[in-house]
């Protein structure tokens, strides 16, 4: 029995409601496997317990979690409790940076039966590569004076190291798809840390020769999103412009509701984590309607890291059935709730799970 050790942290708002239904999908997959168990433990840390503890997390938080095998999170913040600077820098920036999760991939791609917003959206099927541990996300700067002479100073950080790193998984991940990387830059404008980013780039590149490679900045990307998706395949970006990316690729889509992201530690010191593009979407909380898709295709993306890709693309399709045959969250046009779509997608695992039965006479279900 191969058993994988899962930290759950729901978070706050929506993130309480779509972890615990991808958590079912994972224990239903895991049946269906056979030989494969989840053993989860759940976390309440949030935006509520830095009310009653003052802190996002306990100060042993995270000697706790890297006894885990992965982290499954939902979503942090909730501006009536706590400004988003605090929760988020507090826990899910805190676990990207202690543990080294150097790297946010976040794929985008049509599901069947969801409306994409763009009248001709083709096929797209692309990848973003957020570099995950620096970049604009950085605590060096300050404030100084007060009133009309407020100033805040936010300083951009670019290693060569990190770049390179994010650059050279690109690349990786490029071999295995399209052969085909695009840079997000913005170097007209931004005059240091851009044209060091271009530079690293290039030099990269030369190692992949077999890879395409443009570099496009980041204003006309985000317009070639909406005019051209099916031109992209691998984006490298920094950390901010990856996150910005990354909700424009849900957006089209479909919905952020959707869109499945991994941060990945990929030194194998520590555990990596699976936690969906969106946010606690406060709009929403509470009334059952959050779509649980992003957050079981992330959990399809935590089955791909432990080497589980055979289930991870039954997942996939069976989600992909599910959309196709009109169950629907109100983000993507339907009139569905969270629990029936989650009921759904179980329903057809434990469906799929019963027919393979029935094709073999042994009565095991190794997939
Ligand atoms: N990784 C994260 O944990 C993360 C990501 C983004 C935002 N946030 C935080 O979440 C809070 C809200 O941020 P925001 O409003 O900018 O972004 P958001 O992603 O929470 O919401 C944006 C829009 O998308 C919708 N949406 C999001 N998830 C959905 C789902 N599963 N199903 C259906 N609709 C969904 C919301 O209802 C809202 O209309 C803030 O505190 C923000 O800091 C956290
Ligand atoms: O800025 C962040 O990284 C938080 C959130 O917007 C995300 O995309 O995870
Ligand atoms: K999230
Ligand atoms: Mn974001």
């Amino acid at each position: 029995m191969k058993t994988i050790k899962v930290a759950n942290i729901p978070g706050d708002g929506v993130g309480k409601e779509v972890v615990p239904a991808a958590t079912e999908v994972l224990h239903a997959l895991a049946d269906l496997h056979g030989s494969l168990k989840f053993e989860f433990t759940e976390f309440p840390w949030s935006c509520e317990y830095y009310l009653e503890h003052g802190a996002m997390m306990p100060e042993d938080g995270l000697e706790i979690l890297k006894e885990f095998d992965a982290i499954f999170l939902g979503a942090v913040g909730n501006l009536k409790l706590v400004p988003d600077h605090v929760s988020l820098w507090g826990l899910l920036i805190k676990i990207r940076r202690e543990f080294e999760q150097v790297i946010n991939i976040r794929p985008a791609k049509l599901l069947k039966g969801v409306q994409s917003p763009l009248v001709n959206p083709k096929d797209f099927d692309m990848i973003v590569v957020r570099e995950n541990s620096e970049g604009e996300y950085s605590s060096i700067g300050g404030n100084i004076y007060k009133d009309e002479d407020e100033i805040a100073i936010q300083n951009a950080v670019f290693s060569r190291k990190a770049s390179e790193r994010a650059m050279r998984y690109a690349f990786e991940l490029a071999k295995k798809r399209n052969k085909h990387v695009t840079s997000a830059t913005k170097s007209n404008g931004i005059i240091y840390s851009m044209p060091f980013w271009d530079k690293v780039f290039k030099e990269v590149a030369k190692e992949y020769p077999e890879i395409k490679t443009d570099s496009q900045h980041i204003d006309a990307l985000a317009a070639f999103f909406v005019t051209h998706p099916e031109k992209f395949d691998v984006i490298v970006a920094s950390n901010l412009f990856g996150d910005i990316l990354t909700d424009l690729g849900a957006a089209i889509m479909g919905s952020v509701g959707i869109a499945p992201a991994a941060n990945i530690n990929v030194n194998g010191k520590y555990p990596s984590m699976f936690e969906p593009v969106h946010g606690s979407a406060p709009d929403i909380i509470g009334k059952g309607i959050a779509n649980p898709i992003g957050q079981i295709w992330t959990a399809k993306m935590m089955l791909d890291h432990f080497g589980e890709e055979d289930l991870g693309t039954i997942l996939l399709d069976i989600v992909e059935s599910v959309t196709a045959d009109g169950f629907l969250t109100p983000d993507i046009g339907g009139s569905h709730t969270t629990k029936e779509v989650t009921d759904e997608v179980i329903a057809r695992i434990n469906n799929y799970k019963s027919e393979k039965l029935n094709e073999k006479t042994m009565g095991y279900t190794n997939v």
